[in-house]
Formats: C-alpha cells, structure tokens, sequence
C-alpha cells in the first residue's frame, strides 16, 4: 500500500502555508488580489496621521483656505478605500469557503480510501470532526497569516517609517523594544499547539460519545442504561471543560505578556514624544500624528501576538489532519504517479478460476486505526501461538458459473474470507485475485467484479429507488422492479405508502432487518457482477422466502455465468452447493457435496448439520 505525501506527523507553518496554497489551485490570483484590497483598511489607518498632520499645519499656518480642499479629498479616497476593502472581504471569504471545499473534499476521499479494517476501528465522529472542523482552523491559517498577520506587519513598518520622517531616534528606540511583545507567544508556541490539539481530540471524544447515544438509543433504553451513558458523557465533558480552562490560562498568559509589553512601548512613545514638544524639538502637527502613530505601533503588536498563538493553535488541528493525511490508502494503481490500471479481464479463460487466495497470510491489527497505521509491524508467522495468523497459507479457487459455500463454527474465519474475496482486506502475504485483476494491485479495481452482500447491510437516508441505484446509477426503472421481484422484495416495497419513492430513515431503521436484507439483495441484483459474495445475507428471512431468494439468485447466476460464494447459517440453504467448505480455526478442514461431506461420522459438517436436523446436539460445535 502507498504512503501518501511529505506533511510530518506535527506540521510545522512553513510546510502547511505551501501545502495549503497549493490547494488554491487557479483561485491563487483571486486570492491575491482579495488579500491586496483587503489592505484598504491598512490605507485608512496611515492616511488619517497624514491628513491629522497637514490639517494642524495649516492651522498653525493659519493657511484655512486649504483646509477644505484636503477634507474633501480625504473623504472621497475614505469612501473608495471603504468600498474596495468590502470587496476584498468577499473575495477573501468566497476563496476560503473554496479552499475548505477543495480540503475537505479531499479528506472525505482519504477517509473512503483507508483500508476498511483501520477505518472501522475509528470512530465515524472523529472521523467527521477530522474532516469538517480541523480542515476549517487549518484552511484558516491561510487567512490569519497572510491577511491579518501580513496587514498588522504592514502597518507597523508604515507606522514606523513615518515615525522615522518624524523623529528618528524616537522611532529607533520604538523599534527596537517591540520584538518584546511577541516574545510571550513565541516561547510558549508549542504549549499552544499541544493544547490546541488534545482540546481537538477531548472535542472529538464528546462527540463520540454524544454519537454513540443518538444512534443506540434503543439499546440503552432497553438496558435502563441512560444514566451509564449520561456518566460516560459527563466524564468526556469536564475533560473537555477542563482542557479549555488551561488553554484559556495559557491564552490569557499570552495575551497578558503582549498588552504590558505593547502598552510599556507605546506609553514610554507618548511620553518621550511630549518631553520633546515641550522642549520645542517638534512640531505641534508631529506631535498629533505621532499620537495617532503610536496606536498604530500599539494595535499590531497587541495583535500580532494574539494572531501567532492563533497560528500555533491551527498547527493543533493540523497535524490530526496531518494523522489523516499521512494514512495508508487501499492499495490504487492511482496512487502510483506512473501507474498503469489493472484491467479486470472480461473474457476469463473457463480453466482459470474467477475468485483466487492463493497462499494467504492474514492477521487482523492487533490496534488499527488511522493513527497507528503507519507504525503497524508487518504480520509474521509468530512462533507465539496466541498471536498466530488468523489465516495461514490459506488457498482456495473458485471457478466461473460454480456454487460454493462456505460453513464452519462461529469466529472460524468464513467472513474473514469473504471480505478478503470482496477486495475489502488485504493479506499480509499471498494474492488474492478477483477475474484475473489482484486486490493487492488495485482493491477498487478487483471490488468491480464483486457483487458483495453483508448481514448487516447499511441502508442510506433517502428513497428506496435510490438505495437500489447506489450500485447502477444508470439503471432504468424496469430493471429496478426486476432486481426487487427476484429479491422477494417487490411485493413490499409496493406496499409502503410512497412505493419505490418512499423515504428510509437512518440506516433504514424504518424497515425490518429481513426487508433490509431483500434490499441489499436486490441492489446486487442490480450491480449484476460476475462474482457474487452473499455473507450470511439472508439470515433474517424465514425459511420459505430464503428459499425463494436463493432460488432467483442461482437462476441469475446460471444465466450468466456468475461465481456464487455463500456464508449461511442454515445448512439447507448450500446443501445444493457445488462444493461445500467447512473451515475451523482459519482452514480449511472439509471440502466436497453435501453427500460426500454428510458420510463422515466425525465431520464438522455433519456435526453441523445433525446439530441442525436435531439428530445429535452437539454443543461444542455451534454454527454461525
Ligand atoms: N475487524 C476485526 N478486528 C479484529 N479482529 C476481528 C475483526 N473481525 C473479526 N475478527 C476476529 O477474527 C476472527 C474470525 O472472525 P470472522 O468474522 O471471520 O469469523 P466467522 O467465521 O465469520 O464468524 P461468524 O460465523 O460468527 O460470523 C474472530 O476471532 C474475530 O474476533
């Protein structure tokens, strides 16, 4: 699998400005441009001091008849300053919700591309608040150092530069104190960040936690365990509170050192400045703008204090955006510069089987998540029996047009190799290759092939027909209705109030899980794929209905030619299987037709299947 690109685990700002800009793309311009006339207010703010100076110097002058003509002028260059500085905020705002676009969107690819097995093992929430709220503080960055930054630092030297026409040395001696302002957020920059980030991680806790009670709320009803849950959350918040109180202090600290340093300068200015008028070695005009000049010297170094923790605070979210970023991706063909796309071969040879694993090493993470993907150590063979391989050297072929299925005692492996099947995981060694193409090559690729239906199919928040189109969205109506009669799942769907136009709520908690399944069913149908891997796909259906589903779906499969892998936990549902499997502990331990597998006195599928009959209970055996 590829590692993405260059961003270290804690970004610094000379890698995220670069990053970020680039992600600007052909707005770069715009972006310029909105950031130059956001500068106007820059322009307001020094010609105030100017026209200050040339007003009190005619007065001085006594020269009244000139006074007008600057006050005129002054007001018309105001205005249009004013209303360019307004246009230059649109822009600015409309390229950033661009640029946040741009991340976000892509982000959400990254995350649809992590391998499913480090993807599950993160929480959908933190996910989420990675995606959406840290990308924002992070595309914000770019705002905070060019625009507001760059704005305070561009005053400061204007203010000073003036200063220096007035008086130098006083504006030497200004100039020399002000790094003091800063020196407060630059020594406790990565405190800043620090708590920046574990205030990101505590947020995304609670809004796990907030999450896992929305969406189980009939389970913790059921279980009276409202308070339980109401704990775990109240736990998760006043660390949240408590983390915000210390970066509040910190902040605070900060803020503190830059005002009694700024104000220091600016008071010590005023004072030399009006010691020097009274002296008569200034002007009274000098003595006005140099008034005003000090705010200007005083407001950036306030600000520009404030704005650095800020930026230190946004390297916080960058690097749990950097966590994402830096994730492994499925393997892609499109995640080799110079790739060339794996094709998936149309015409099989009938000799070559359709569905390979072929000498597969598997374990799952022992700790996967997102965070931790990059230091995963590769699997062994360990010598340590407890951490051995869920699957070793497993090898199994299926050919085109064949029925196989696959049985076995709960946690033998059976959906493990399925979702290898599917191009879902990946083996640690050995290929798995689907109609000639290897999941290891190009997993999106080698998944086109495979129609695959879990247990627990997720149904999405919006009409039936859409659901069913997720898998052809070219599919015409008819073909919708005939995917849903050979699932069985016609006659309800017609049923409902709205038909195939019929809102599902979340998941499609508004149906039954056997519905759901038919749906499911249905949607493979529709994807029409040379291989089917149907897992424990119709568990909740009753006998007569599971009957007729299968039915339908061997009928299909015959026509055209399609592999059938089926996981089920009722033996009569594969006994008409070409080939049966029966695995324990990862292997595969049996191998043949009903008949032949039936005979064996000691055979885990007869034992299955006399469990089942009710011939001979054996409860050391149970079936998934
Ligand atoms: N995402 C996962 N992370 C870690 N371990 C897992 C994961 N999924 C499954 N396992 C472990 O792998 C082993 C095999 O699981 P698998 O789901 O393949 O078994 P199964 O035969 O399909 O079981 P069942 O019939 O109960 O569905 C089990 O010990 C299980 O705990």
């Amino acid at each position: 699998m590829k590692k993405e690109p260059s961003i270290s685990a804690e970004p610094r700002l000379r890698e995220l400005i670069p990053l970020l800009w680039n992600k600007l793309g052909s707005s770069k311009l715009l972006f310029s441009l909105a950031i130059f006339l956001c500068l106007c207010q820059l322009g307001i703010d020094m010609i105030i001091p100017y026209v200050l100076e040339l007003y009190f110097n005619m007065l001085d002058a006594g020269d009244i008849n000139k006074v007008s003509g600057v006050i005129i002028t002054f007001n018309v260059v105001f205005l249009t300053l004013t209303g360019l500085g307004l246009l230059g905020h649109y822009l600015r705002q409309n390229n950033m919700s661009i640029l946040h676009r741009v991340v976000t969107l892509d982000l959400a690819d990254h995350a649809q591309r992590l391998p499913l097995e480090n993807a599950s093992a993160s929480h959908s929430a933190d996910l989420s608040q990675r995606i959406m709220w840290d990308s924002n503080k992070v595309t914000q960055l770019l705002v905070t150092i060019f625009n507001h930054m760059g704005s305070q630092i561009l005053l400061l030297l204007f203010a000073c530069a003036y200063m220096l026409t007035l008086h130098w040395q006083v504006a030497v001696g200004a100039m020399i104190l002000m790094p003091l302002s800063l020196l407060g957020s630059h020594l406790l920059r990565h405190r800043l960040a620090r708590i920046a980030k574990e205030v990101a991680d505590q947020e995304s806790a609670v809004k796990q936690s907030q999450q896992d009670a929305l969406q189980n709320m009939d389970m913790l009803r059921a279980y009276n365990a409202r308070d339980w849950m109401t704990e775990r959350f109240v736990a998760e918040r006043r660390k949240l509170n408590a983390l915000y109180m210390r970066r509040m202090w910190w902040q605070q600290l900060v803020h503190t050192l830059s005002v009694t340093s700024a104000l220091l300068i600016a008071w010590g200015t005023i004072l030399f400045v009006a010691w020097l008028a009274v002296q008569n070695k200034i002007q009274l005009g000098a003595l006005m703008a140099f008034f005003v000049l000090v705010w200007r010297v005083y407001n950036p170094l306030l600000n520009l204090g404030r704005l650095w923790g800020e930026a230190q605070e946004a390297k916080g979210a960058a690097a749990r955006l950097a966590t994402l970023w830096r994730a492994l991706k499925e393997p892609s063909d499109r995640n080799e510069p110079n790739g060339i796309p794996a094709s998936v071969s149309e015409e099989l040879h009938p000799g070559i089987p359709i569905l390979s694993w072929k000498n597969i090493l598997f374990q799952y993470e022992e700790h996967a998540s997102i965070q931790l993907t990059e230091q995963a150590a590769p699997v062994s063979e360990a010598s340590d029996p407890a951490a051995a391989p869920l699957l070793q050297q497993f090898d199994l072929d299926i050919r085109q047009a064949s029925f196989t299925a696959i049985v076995g005692p709960s946690g033998s492996g059976k959906s493990t190799v399925a979702k290898l099947g599917a191009g879902l995981l990946f083996p640690q060694r050995g290929i798995v290759e689907i109609c000639g193409s290897s999941s290891l090559r190009d997993a999106e690729q080698a998944r086109r092939s495979v129609a695959y239906v879990p247990q627990n199919p997720y149904l999405f928040a919006g009409t039936i027909r859409d659901n069913l189109r997720l898998a052809r969205p070219g599919a015409s109506d008819e073909e919708l209705v005939e995917a849903a009669r050979a699932a069985e799942a016609h006659a309800f769907i017609q049923s409902l109030p709205d038909g195939y136009d019929t809102l599902l709520s979340e998941h499609g908690s508004s149906l039954s899980g056997g519905q759901r399944q038919r749906l499911a069913i249905a949607r493979a149908m529709l994807a029409d794929r040379p291989v089917w891997i149907l897992d424990e796909a119709t568990s909740a259906l009753d006998t007569e209905t599971e009957r007729r589903v299968m039915d339908n779906i061997l009928k299909r499969a015959k026509q055209r030619g399609s592999a059938l892998l089926v996981i089920a936990h009722r033996l009569s549902t594969v006994q008409e299987a070409d080939t049966i499997i029966a695995m324990e502990n990862g292997e595969i331990v049996e191998q043949g037709t009903h008949g032949e597998l039936l005979a064996p006195e000691s055979g885990v599928y007869g034992s299955l299947w006399r469990q089942m009959e009710g011939d001979r209970p054996e409860p050391a055996i149970t079936a998934s």
